[in-house]
């Protein structure tokens, strides 16, 4: 392996220790303490190690944790019932609802339901077309995790050819328009794109985000790029167990690269991380104080 090893534990763990800090000034100085409610509804096991894990390090953080288990029977309308209670709650300043929800509950419906100022998850319409107009905005967790781990080889990405793929609405395009403010030349590649490893070895800076496991290999990556892969695929390991393993074929990519992204501990915990970051700005701004630098 020659590629620099990007540690996104190391990187969650400062950016969270520097919105306990924030959070810490924010209760000193004007009695304010941000607090996320996050929902899961159903007993999908890993989301609700997510939950737990985001609910463990908000409060590690001072901030005001709310878990909402529900049932995975839970009607759509019940859940519309809850947002609206949430979004009238003043000790709430971030809303969550762990995806994916069961089937008989349109995600979509329940994403605009949550007031665009607690949608500390940046999905909401209102918050996804002000960062493609390029105003402020809360921007979506793991893709702002994945622009700050770029940053950390080069911290100045503009002109940079960045490639993107992978087009869904919760990674794919909002990565790509951080990318573009960060003035990179940004292509987003999908299913349909022609000549996929051409394109993808044109990247200095690859995001895959694309689900599929180990589907970028090696001789897709230019010498030098930056990887960043968003993919958590779980695969057999042999002998009846299991393993994470990311979009990208780490050894043949990580002899090639510049740096890279390990799976686990590269994007996923920044998810967290940025969360607590959101939750802390949501906060801020509904109290009309300026959002705190962390
Ligand atoms: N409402 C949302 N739902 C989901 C989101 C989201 O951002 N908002 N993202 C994912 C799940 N997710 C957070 O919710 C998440 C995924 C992975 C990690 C993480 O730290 N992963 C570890 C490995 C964990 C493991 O062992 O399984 C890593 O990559 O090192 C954190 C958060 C879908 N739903």
């Amino acid at each position: 392996m020659s590629a620099t090893l990007i540690d996104g534990k190391a990187i969650a763990a400062d950016l969270r220790a520097k919105v306990a800090a924030a959070a810490s000034r924010l209760a000193r100085d004007h009695g304010l303490v941000p607090g996320l409610a996050v929902v899961l509804v159903g007993e999908d096991p890993a989301s609700a190690v997510y939950v737990r894990n985001k609910g463990k390090a908000t409060v590690e953080a001072g901030l005001a944790s709310f878990e909402h288990k529900l049932a995975a029977t839970t009607s759509q309308a019940e859940l519309l019932a809850l947002v609206s209670r949430l979004n009238a709650d003043p000790a709430v300043h971030g809303i969550l609802v762990q995806l994916p929800l069961p089937p008989q509950i349109d995600a979509q419906a329940v994403i605009e339901a949550i007031d665009p100022a607690k949608d500390v998850d940046g999905f909401h319409p209102v918050n996804a077309g002000r960062l493609s107009a390029g105003l402020p905005a809360l921007v979506p967790c793991t893709p702002v995790g994945c622009v700050i781990l770029a940053k950390t080889v080069r911290p100045q990405l503009a002109g940079c050819e960045a490639v993107v793929v992978g087009r869904s609405n919760i990674v794919g395009k909002p990565v790509a328009q951080l990318l573009l403010a960060e003035n990179c030349t940004v292509t987003i590649a999908h299913s349909k794109t022609r000549d996929l490893p051409g394109v993808c070895w044109r990247a200095d800076i690859l995001v895959a985000a694309v689900g599929r496991p180990e589907m970028i290999r090696g001789d897709w990556i230019k010498p030098g790029a930056i990887v960043i892969d968003v993919g958590i695929n779980r695969v057999e390991a042999g002998e009846g167990k299991t393993k994470l393993v990311g979009d990208v074929a780490f050894a043949e990519a990580a002899a090639v690269a510049g740096a890279i992204t390990p799976v686990p501990g590269g994007v996923g915990p920044m998810t967290i991380a940025c969360l607590l970051a959101n939750t802390l700005k949501a906060a801020s701004m509904q109290a009309g104080l300026p959002a705190p630098a962390v």
